[in-house]
């Protein structure tokens, strides 16, 4: 669950008063995820969410994550808007937490995506990247390349009885990605965490995106591979390239991939499966036991580590490569 901390009726009709919402008329806390402490609040005619930043998100970060939502609703995306107080600023602290309250977006998030779903995040993902192009705000990715063998080491640290296997192929696959890393790929404003509780729909229409508390600025290609790595396997951790096609060529549609891109999509892809595979091992191995913090499984991205070894080009992604030369 995600409520980690508790606020009272009056503190929250206190917090409200400055941005001019209305009375609070009930509130309630939100159980899904995991990073902060979510609240649905009903105030005046209108329905937000309250967010109270943990320990997890660093302060100084804020606002590059609540200027790119700002920016982004206000780019045809549609995506969650900072609400403003009557001075104009969007961050405030409630309960000792910095805190600020967004619009609601309404859908639902796709349990078991279908390739229309892929499509529609393909097509989305694309569109944002071009709407973040003049986004003025940058942040470096803190879970890239450079960050993944010290995040590894506190791994091992915390866990020194690892699995042989999996230390060895972990080394390998650190030391190949820090060697062929690409460096020169089209930059721009990524998402980082495009996974499918990450985005909602209304029936098979992409209804919006949330939840951009690791937006940064990097490959755009990344945040591709990214998304293949959360939206086209199946549960039984077989890569399905009926759904990445559809991913891929509909991205291609909006935000032609460019050929250095392409080349690169094997080894971004194995990168974002490293990236989560040590985040979730992280949380694995540090979080003790009865903690109210959701630990998902590492497992899952061990196996997509493993899958993308077997992979020589984007074309067995499902990317059309034919179909982009003759177009
Ligand atoms: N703007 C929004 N409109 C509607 N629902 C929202 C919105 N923002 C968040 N939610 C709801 O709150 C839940 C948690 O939000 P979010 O994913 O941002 O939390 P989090 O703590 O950052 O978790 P995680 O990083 O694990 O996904 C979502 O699954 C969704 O149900
Ligand atoms: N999307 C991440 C978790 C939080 O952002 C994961 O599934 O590991």
């Amino acid at each position: 669950m995600a409520v980690y901390t508790d606020i009272s009726e009056d503190e929250l009709r206190a917090f409200i008063a400055p941005y001019g919402v209305g009375e609070l008329k009930s509130y309630k806390g939100i159980a899904e995820g995991v990073e902060n402490s979510n609240f649905l609040v009903h105030a005046g005619d209108d329905t937000f969410i309250l967010t109270l930043y943990e320990k997890r998100v660093d302060p100084a970060d804020l606002p590059f994550f609540l200027g790119l939502m700002e920016h982004l609703a206000t780019h045809d995306i549609s995506c969650p808007l900072p609400v403003k107080r009557g001075d104009g600023t969007v961050l405030g602290e409630l309960a000792g937490r910095p805190a600020a309250m967004v619009t609601f977006l309404e859908g639902v998030w796709m349990r078991r995506p279908s390739a229309v779903h892929c499509a529609g995040v393909g097509t989305g993902m694309a569109r944002m990247h071009l709407a973040g192009a003049d986004f003025a705000m940058q942040r470096r990715n803190g879970l890239t390349v450079e960050d993944w063998r010290p995040l590894w080491q506190q791994c091992l640290k915390a866990h020194p009885g690892m699995d042989r296997d999996l230390a060895q192929e972990t080394e390998a696959l650190l030391a190949t990605l820090e060697e062929q890393w690409p460096r020169d790929l089209p930059q721009g404003t990524i998402h980082a965490d495009l996974f499918p509780d990450n985005v909602f729909f209304l029936g098979d229409e992409l209804s919006g995106f949330i939840d951009f508390y690791f937006a940064c600025t990097d490959a755009l290609a990344y945040d591709v591979a990214v998304a293949l790595n959360a939206w086209c396997f199946e549960r039984d951790h077989s890569y399905n390239i009926t759904k990445g096609k559809a991913l891929l060529d509909a991205y291609d549609r909006v935000r032609p991939l460019t050929d250095p891109e392409i080349d690169a999509l094997p080894v971004l892809a194995a990168g974002a499966s490293l990236r989560f595979m040590l985040t979730r091992l992280y949380d694995w191995v540090t979080t003790p036991e009865g903690s109210l913090v959701v630990k998902k499984d590492p497992q899952e991205y061990i196996r997509k580590m493993r899958f993308h070894r077997t992979i020589g080009s984007a074309r067995e992604y499902g990317l059309d490569l034919h179909a982009r030369k003759s177009a």
